[in-house]
């Protein structure tokens, strides 16, 4: 990495990251975002707070993972319960293979033995292949662990101390911690990208328990930003950025009004704060006054309406209100939106013809559109 995009150059069209470098937030932001300047912060909160006080032109987070589901940090931050984050808009996604690698320092002059390889454990059996005797301390990001439970396990079961487990802000400040412990007993989970990096040993690679084992991150803008804001994420920030993990090829000519680019190419996220309501659900009495989604979910699932919708996720977060009181992010794929409507129209359409319109009174103001962006699953490798 050059100086240029670690450093950053002005905020102007600075990228914003879960940091420090070689996190798995950082791979895919330099797939989305090859040519731009990067910046590494400590938590994902921080990434939010840079794209809404605008120092920082995109801000990449991860939002969910195929083996062990949601981030929920990130999910408590778009459901934004108080009111802080009013200008986050999603405006992209890219995905990012996680391949998991034990880091550390070998004991004496063993050398590792890489699992899939020969003479190595394959398949399901995860036991460590080489002398992991002095490990005593492990750190990672907790999303991870519940990624490698095989190999997790079996090294805890394999040692005849027990094994502590820190949960810290990133795999790779994980790898940083490692890098700094002078006693050689910790390890942390986290990649080869961050071994190499943090100069770290290989002790175990490959340890994650699903070989199709992927992130999904989020790419944030400000909605209220500046010139450069204003470009959608998927045509990238300036006409010098080439190429972008979340930009599919441009659509030709006859395409760029009315025609659609594929069925379920776009994804929209709202997020749902629905009012109490006295009469939906009369028993058990707890619930008698528990806002309902009832009333929007039909107007969401629009298969025939004039974009086509379909709800494809639903998490519920605490509203931070009253206990029981939830927000709901609700997913949807869309399916006929235009890369010359994504952007402007697509929002519109979903709050103001596809929700609202079929709404009562008392939905006004309850529901928020995080964001329409381009499926960015086909990008993915
Ligand atoms: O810790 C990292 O390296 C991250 O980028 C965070 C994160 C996550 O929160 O899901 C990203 C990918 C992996 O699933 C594990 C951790």
């Amino acid at each position: 990495m050059t100086d240029r995009k670690s450093q950053g150059e002005g905020s102007g069209d600075v990228v914003a990251f879960l940091g420090p470098e070689t996190s798995y937030t950082h791979q895919a932001t330099l797939k989305a975002f090859p040519d731009h300047p990067l910046t590494p912060l400590p938590t994902i909160s921080s990434v939010f707070e840079a794209i809404q006080s605008g120092t920082a032109a995109r801000g990449v987070v991860p939002l969910e993972n195929s083996t062990n589901g949601s981030v929920v940090t990130t999910l408590d931050l778009l459901a934004d319960v108080k009111g802080k984050l009013q200008d986050i808009e999603i405006c992209g996604e890219a995905f990012v293979k996680v391949e998991h690698a034990l880091l550390g320092r070998w004991k004496g002059e063993q050398r590792g033995v890489k699992r899939g390889e020969e003479g190595s454990v394959k398949g399901e059996e995860a036991a460590p292949s080489a002398d992991l005797s002095h490990i005593q301390t492990l750190y990672s990001h907790p999303q991870a662990w519940t990624q490698c439970t095989l190999f997790l396990d079996s090294l805890s079961s394999s040692l005849p101390h027990p094994i502590i487990k820190n949960d810290v802000s990133s795999t790779s400040y994980a790898a940083q911690l490692v890098a700094q412990d002078t006693t050689g007993t910790s390890a942390a989970v986290s990649s080869q990208m961050a071994a190499e990096k943090y100069g770290l040993d290989v002790l175990s690679s490959g340890i994650q328990d699903r070989q199709d084992n992927f992130t999904r991150f989020l790419i944030l803008r400000n909605k209220k930003g500046g010139a450069l804001e204003k470009n959608n994420c998927a045509t990238a920030l300036n006409a010098s950025a080439s190429t972008s993990a979340t930009q599919a090829p441009r659509p030709k000519e006859h395409e760029t009004s009315n025609t659609t680019i594929g069925k379920k190419s776009h994804k929209a996220l709202l997020s749902l704060s629905p009012p109490a309501t006295t009469s939906v659900n009369p028993s058990p009495s707890h619930l008698s006054k528990a806002p309902s989604l009832s009333p929007v979910l039909p107007l969401l699932a629009s298969q025939n309406g004039k974009y086509g919708t379909e709800i494809s996720n639903i998490q519920t977060r605490p509203a931070g209100t009253k206990p029981w009181d939830y927000v709901f992010l609700v997913e949807l794929e869309v399916q006929s939106l235009t890369e010359a409507n994504i952007s402007e129209e697509g929002p519109k359409y979903l709050v103001e013809e596809g929700v609202v319109k079929g709404l009562e009174k008392n939905w006004e103001g309850a529901i928020r559109v995080l964001g329409v962006w381009r499926d960015g699953w086909r990008e993915r490798e």
